[in-house]
């Protein structure tokens, strides 16, 4: 008789409509994985050498404000320009081309180079939330899509442990924002309620993925989930979008924000890294309200601090593939404890 806690079976994302292989069996050993905690140097509030430091000098030379919240600037290395040129349109059909256009900005979330947003106070967590929704309301009168996003250390490529983030604006639909389009708008026709609207549903009622839930907003393992301890990041009521949020939900996105990365920094008492970002109904979507926003969080973790999952082999040439499964996950965020591990070492002295 088959049964998803002990049989391998494929889970289907609707978002994406791909599906992922989860194998159960391999994870069923109880948790004997060696969670070495790395020492962490003492974090120091200003590093005189840091780009991205109140005060200090860019890599061209610019000066920093001397911020006291948040701070943002146009990327010296900007993936996207905002004046590129159009392409010819003869093409071949199978060699073609379009030119992009774009604005990358880097966004500090604190002047205080050692911390991260865990272990930011509420208030500093808001005020990124305001920057974002700012940065998103200004590039949006300009550009097709705003992706907002951060990438946490230095297993992500993050070149600077300063607290920030990156916002770009492009005058094309991403690939993953086209294709969370599509289906959500599939969905909505069919069904004739926002696809993750449906989904906080069954997760509120099901339960067994939850890993944060404050008044407004619902952080879960979701049940497609690719990487070892990945989540999706709603709000419980029907929100197309960044900038339909109303106040109560932003200043509880702040709270939920702080539990979600504190709970991962507990899991294996490190900095926990990751990629996230928002996803929401675009500036000029002819179906916003198919879209509900929400917001990944990418983990590469799976055993520990020093051991990463892989997407590679199988996962490269076929399909994701997990072991952990997303119940799992959930289970072991929400016994760790909702206060940062060096919050609760200061509580404790
Ligand atoms: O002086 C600097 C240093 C870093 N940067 C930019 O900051 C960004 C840092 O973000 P990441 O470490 O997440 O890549 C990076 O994209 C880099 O281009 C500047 O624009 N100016
Ligand atoms: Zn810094």
């Amino acid at each position: 008789m088959f049964n998803p806690v002990d049989h391998p079976h494929r889970r289907f994302n609707p978002l994406t409509g791909q599906y992922v292989l989860v194998s159960p069996h391999r994870a069923k050993r109880p948790w004997q994985g060696q969670v070495e905690k790395i020492s962490q140097a003492p974090s120091q509030a200003h590093d005189p050498d840091c780009f991205l430091c109140a005060g200090n000098r860019r890599v061209t030379g610019d000066q920093n404000p001397d911020y006291q919240e948040t701070f943002v600037f146009t990327n010296d290395f900007a993936a996207l320009m905002q004046d590129t040129p159009a392409a010819s349109d003869a093409q071949d059909p199978l060699l073609r081309l379009e030119a992009a256009r774009g604005t990358s900005r880097v966004i500090c979330f604190s002047p205080d180079h050692g911390k991260t947003l865990p272990e930011l106070t509420l208030p500093a967590i808001e005020a990124v939330i305001q920057t974002w929704r700012d940065q998103v309301s200004e590039l949006s009168a300009q550009w097709e899509w705003v992706q907002v996003f951060e990438n946490k250390g230095a297993v992500m490529g993050c070149s600077n442990p300063h607290p920030h983030g990156q916002l770009w604006g492009s005058d094309f639909l991403p690939n993953e924002i086209a294709r969370e389009e599509q289906h959500q708008r599939d969905w909505l026709a069919e069904h004739g309620r926002p696809l993750l609207v449906d989904y906080v549903e069954r997760e509120l009622n099901d339960r067994s993925r939850i890993v944060v839930e404050t008044e407004h907003w619902l952080a879960v393992v979701p049940f497609w989930a690719a990487w070892p301890f990945e989540t999706l990041l709603l709000p419980k009521a029907h929100v197309p979008s960044l900038l339909s949020l109303s106040p109560e939900q932003q200043q509880d996105l702040a709270v939920a924000l702080k539990e979600l990365t504190s709970r991962y920094d507990n899991l294996f008492e490190c900095s926990f890294p990751y990629s996230m970002g928002w996803h929401f109904a675009p500036p000029n979507s002819d179906c916003p309200d198919a879209w509900q926003l929400h917001a990944h969080f990418y983990p590469p973790l799976l055993r520990s601090a020093t051991v990463r999952k892989f997407m590679v082999g199988f996962e490269m040439l076929a399909e994701t593939q997990r072991d952990l499964t997303p119940e799992q996950a959930a289970e072991r965020l929400r016994a760790l404890s909702p206060i940062h591990y060096n919050q609760a070492k200061e509580e404790a002295v």
